[in-house]
């Protein structure tokens, strides 16, 4: 019935193609490549991305729980823990060396994009079925292993004071659970009517979106505006 479909990523990534590309080519990104990256840009958005991996690891968690077999529980379990692993990691490097201590990183509100893209995701966890929460979850993967490599491949500058960040989304590890978490969402989704397909595809579009907002929020320093 849906098994001759085009997968469900390579439509999504079809539809959003202009989205990635303003992605890759956003400031943040290609000073950040460069090593240019002012420092105070950066630590905002290091700060902003332990408060979103931890919010992130707990709909992983909840996708874990609704995964519709055992393999899906190990999966994002897995992939939960490693969030949390990378967000301690992030902590004992880059928050050492800006001087930022649990308490003052903890007393740090959440931004406005981080808030709005850990509520979507908490909320698409919480009340959507398992293969919008794979669609909305998609983008973390999938954008951080594109963005990751791109960086990777163009980072040429000896000492980049962000190494250590693009070697952990541009290297293997990285890319093995980006290719786990398409291969999961493409054989959920053929399974699906193309009434939840497209409740995928807005969700997948909104996360990506939000992936967009979170990288401009940080190079703008983005506050509160009350
Ligand atoms: C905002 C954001 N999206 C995705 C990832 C990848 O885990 C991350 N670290 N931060």
């Amino acid at each position: 019935m849906s098994s001759n479909v085009t997968p469900f990523s390579a439509e999504a990534w079809r539809r959003n193609a202009d989205l990635y590309e303003a992605i890759r080519t956003l400031p943040f990104n290609t000073e950040l490549a460069a090593g240019a990256l002012r420092q105070d840009r950066f630590q905002h958005y290091i700060v902003q991305d332990g408060h979103y991996l931890a919010d992130y690891a707990r709909a992983l968690a909840i996708a874990a729980a609704k995964a519709d077999d055992a393999n899906g529980i190990i999966q994002f379990s897995k992939a939960a823990t490693e969030a949390i692993v990378v967000e301690r990691a992030l902590h004992e490097t880059y928050f050492a060396r800006f001087g930022i201590d649990r308490q003052a990183f903890e007393a740090i509100a959440l931004s406005p994009a981080c808030h709005h893209y850990t509520a979507f995701l908490l909320a698409t966890a919480y009340a959507q079925p398992y293969p919008v929460v794979l669609a909305a979850l998609l983008p973390c993967f999938w954008v951080y292993g594109e963005v990751g490599k791109d960086i990777l491949a163009n980072a040429t500058t000896p000492d980049n004071p962000y190494q250590a960040w693009i070697d952990t989304y541009g290297g293997e590890d990285f890319q093995a659970a980006v290719d786990g978490a398409i291969a999961t969402t493409d054989r959920v989704a053929a399974g699906e009517t193309l009434a939840t397909r497209e409740a995928m595809h807005l969700a997948f579009q909104r996360a990506m979106q939000l992936e967009w907002m979170f990288w401009d929020s940080a190079h703008r320093l983005e506050a509160w505006p009350v």
